[in-house]
């Protein structure tokens, strides 16, 4: 059965599947202007004040991979450093092997102090387990709607340190996790919190989200109009809301 999705105060809220989400991003950008990298500024904002919060000044480790996920994951340690947060944002590569926004965001985190990662053979990925061990909250932001198959090669070996970990928040859901069925192939990461962006993804349920907080990333409802999608803004306002899972 899919999960139910409501505000904490009662409005009822969609839940899109991975396809779905797919063409609210298309529409959003093709047919409607929106760039990515605007998008992906409030996903990583968002998700940088859920982290700050937890963190209450202990180290912040932020899990990154090469797509959109990652690229919110590295936007998010930029502004956690430029808040004079203690951040290292592990990469799940070599940086130079990244591409597209998340090669963007890791340009511009170059230019902030926090320390960097890039767990590409087995020697780093053992000292990024251990800034895993020792964080106050490890930001999961490896893969996200974009999962194909079980978690394989270091995005595996990370998700599998986390499990150890004080407080881990997950980028739109968690690592592992098929956003659609809510299927785990092989490691997934357990999230005490998941920050999902736009709309809850059909995957999510109370057992595997942990506390899920919804995050608006500036979409029109023109989008989710064209799209049939009956939305009603849960948001009022606030950056973003809490929500209940039945
Ligand atoms: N409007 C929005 O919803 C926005 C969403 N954002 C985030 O972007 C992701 C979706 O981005 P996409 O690039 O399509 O995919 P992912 O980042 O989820 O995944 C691709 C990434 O993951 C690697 N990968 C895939 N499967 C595996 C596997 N089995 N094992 C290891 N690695 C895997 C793949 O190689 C790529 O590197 C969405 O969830 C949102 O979080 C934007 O940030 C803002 C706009
Ligand atoms: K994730």
């Amino acid at each position: 059965m899919t999960p139910q999705f409501e505000t904490v105060d009662g409005r009822s809220v969609p839940a899109v599947t991975a396809d779905q989400m797919r063409e609210v991003d298309r529409v959003a950008v093709e047919e409607v202007g929106l760039a990515l990298l605007q998008m992906m500024e409030h996903a990583g904002r968002n998700l940088a004040e859920v982290a700050r919060e937890v963190a209450d000044g202990g180290h912040v480790v932020v899990l990154a991979g090469d797509g959109g996920n990652g690229g919110g994951g590295i936007c998010a340690a930029r502004h956690l450093a430029n808040g004079g947060a203690d951040v290292t944002l592990v990469l799940d590569r070599d940086a130079d092997e990244l591409t597209g926004a998340a090669a963007r965001q890791r340009r511009i985190l170059a230019a902030t102090d926090a320390n960097v990662v890039a767990a590409a053979d087995a020697t780093q990925t053992e000292v990024a387990a251990a800034h895993i061990r020792d964080a106050a909250v490890v930001v999961d932001a490896l893969v996200g709607y974009g999962l194909s198959g079980a978690l394989r090669g270091t995005a595996a070996s990370l998700a599998e340190a986390t499990l150890d970990a004080a407080h881990v928040v997950s980028l739109d859901v968690p690592s592992g996790m098929d956003a659609t069925t809510g299927e785990t192939p092989g490691v997934a990461v357990e999230p005490d919190t998941t920050l999902t962006l736009a709309l809850p993804k059909t995957g999510l349920t109370a057992a595997t989200a942990g506390d899920l907080v919804l995050a608006d990333i500036g979409i029109p409802r023109g989008v989710y109009d064209e799209l049939d999608i009956d939305y009603r803004d849960p948001f009022a306002g606030a950056r973003r809301v809490w929500l209940r899972i039945r």
